[in-house]
């Protein structure tokens, strides 16, 4: 049996910290290596695995950065990134990044890691969303020249604990879309008050925060007489878990560069 892939997670008490390691403990090709937090988090020294619901694991959770990880799983939060980063370049570590609310600068500084180390950043690890971003692209393209013209909003509704909106997610099906409106496209980020009559070259967003809801986002094309509503919705936080593990695998023979679930999945 070939040697198991050395992970670390990152973030790993967290919503999504706690399922990564719990999905990576089923699967005899990983090995948890560390499970990372910031060092004033009340659960330092507990067991990962007991934190994640399933088998003590032997992996303290620490502060600490591990010089022995192949990746690094970062599902942590915007205000982390960066030690994340400089850590991994440190030590020469892939990096997946599913963290979502980042500055510009901290995007800018990303960017600049992949010149020396490889990495996988989206800001949905799922297989549904990242196949709905490209069907987004195809039905945008095809509805672009429609008599009466296309109205497109994006809403996307996550649970009540999210801190950032709208979610990643859902711009980058702005962005996405975008590419195929042009660049004159404005995003507009709800609406209030007297706004006048929607343009034409515009995306709208809403972000909907209600319950425990893990992770739903509906594009609408609008159009005079008749609409499309792409919904893709997650039942668990286990697709996007997944999708960072198979990110993981994928990204641990890649040359330094900057990848995305578009890769990894082959879309
Ligand atoms: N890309 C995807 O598929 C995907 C899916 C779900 C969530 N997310 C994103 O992942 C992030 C985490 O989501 P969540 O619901 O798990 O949030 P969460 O708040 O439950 O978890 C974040 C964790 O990061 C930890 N953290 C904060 N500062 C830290 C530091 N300095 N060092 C180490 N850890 C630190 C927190 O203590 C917490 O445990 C969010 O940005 C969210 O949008 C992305
Ligand atoms: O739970 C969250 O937070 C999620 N955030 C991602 C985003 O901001 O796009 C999507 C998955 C769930």
């Amino acid at each position: 049996m070939s040697t198991p892939l050395k992970i670390a997670v990152h973030g790993a008490a967290g919503r999504m910290g706690r399922r990564v390691v719990a999905l990576a403990s089923e699967d005899s090709a990983l090995e948890l290596v560390a499970a990372m937090e910031n060092d004033q988090h009340p659960l330092l020294g507990q067991d990962a695995g007991d934190l994640a619901g399933v088998d003590t694991l032997d992996i303290a959770l620490s502060s600490k950065w591990p010089n022995d990880a192949d990746v690094v799983i970062d599902f942590s939060l915007p205000e982390a990134i960066d030690r994340c980063i400089e850590k991994c370049v440190l030590h020469e570590t892939a990096l997946v990044v599913a963290t979502t609310g980042m500055t510009d600068a901290q995007v800018e500084r990303l960017n600049e890691a992949s010149e020396s180390i490889p990495i996988v950043w989206a800001p949905s690890m799922s297989l549904a969303v990242n196949l709905s971003m490209k069907l987004a692209q195809q039905i945008t393209e095809k509805l672009l020249d429609v008599p009466g013209g296309l109205d497109i909003e994006i809403i996307e509704r996550h649970h009540r604990y999210k801190a950032d909106a709208p979610s990643g997610t859902a711009l980058k099906f702005g962005d996405l879309i975008a590419e195929k409106l042009g660049d004159d496209t404005k995003h507009v980020h709800g609406r209030e008050g007297h706004t006048g009559q929607r343009t034409r070259n515009e995306i709208g967003y809403h972000a909907v925060r209600v319950g425990d809801n893990p992770g739903e986002h509906t594009i609408v094309f609008g159009m005079l007489g008749e609409r499309i509503e792409l919904n893709v919705a997650a039942s668990s936080r286990d697709c996007y878990a997944a999708g960072a593990l198979a990110a993981a695998k994928w990204l641990s023979d890649k040359p330094e560069g900057m990848y995305d679930m578009f890769d990894v999945l082959e879309m």
